[in-house]
């Protein structure tokens, strides 16, 4: 098992740290640490800080996501989805959030904004390279398949 270390950062200590809320959940809760609370205006974005910094190891990223719920009943989403927190950051952890709601939305300290889930990130060698392999496919892109 990998060990993720969480750092609640001062003033923080009454934030619960990620946490999964159900045992095969594949996102971690990330709990707003909000000082009051914030409105989202519809179409206005803000970044919310989360109370905590981490550290994991090398092999790993944390993406930040949207929770469904929010998304759905209130447009709610992470502007930067998934945003990246890279295994070498040490700052607090912040979600991007926007309304892309109707109605204003508010934020209030404790309350589950997003999720954070981890994955492993392949270590890779940039080679330039003249030819590339051929492949059928070749430079078809963007739809080029059609839609049926
Ligand atoms: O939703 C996010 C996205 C990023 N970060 C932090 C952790 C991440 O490691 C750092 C940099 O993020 P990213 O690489 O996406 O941003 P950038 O605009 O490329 O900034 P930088 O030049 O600092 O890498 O910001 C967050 O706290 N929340």
């Amino acid at each position: 098992m990998l060990q993720v270390q969480f750092k609640k950062l001062p003033g923080n200590e009454d934030i619960v740290l990620p946490q999964k809320m159900s045992e095969w959940a594949a996102g971690y809760d990330v709990h707003a640490a909000v000082e009051e609370e914030v409105t989202l205006m519809p179409g206005e974005r803000k970044l919310i800080p989360t109370g905590f910094a981490m550290a994991m190891p090398p092999e790993l990223e944390a993406q930040v996501r949207p929770r469904s719920g929010l998304a759905y009943k209130h447009g709610i989403t992470c502007l930067n989805s998934p945003g990246t927190i890279d295994a070498d950051y040490r700052g607090e952890v912040k979600v991007l959030l926007a309304n892309l709601g109707q109605e204003p939305f508010v934020i209030t300290r404790g309350e589950r904004i997003a999720q954070m889930v981890f994955q492993f990130v392949p270590q890779i060698t940039i080679v330039e390279s003249e030819e590339l392999s051929e492949t059928v496919r070749a430079s078809g892109g963007f739809g080029h398949t059609g839609v049926k």
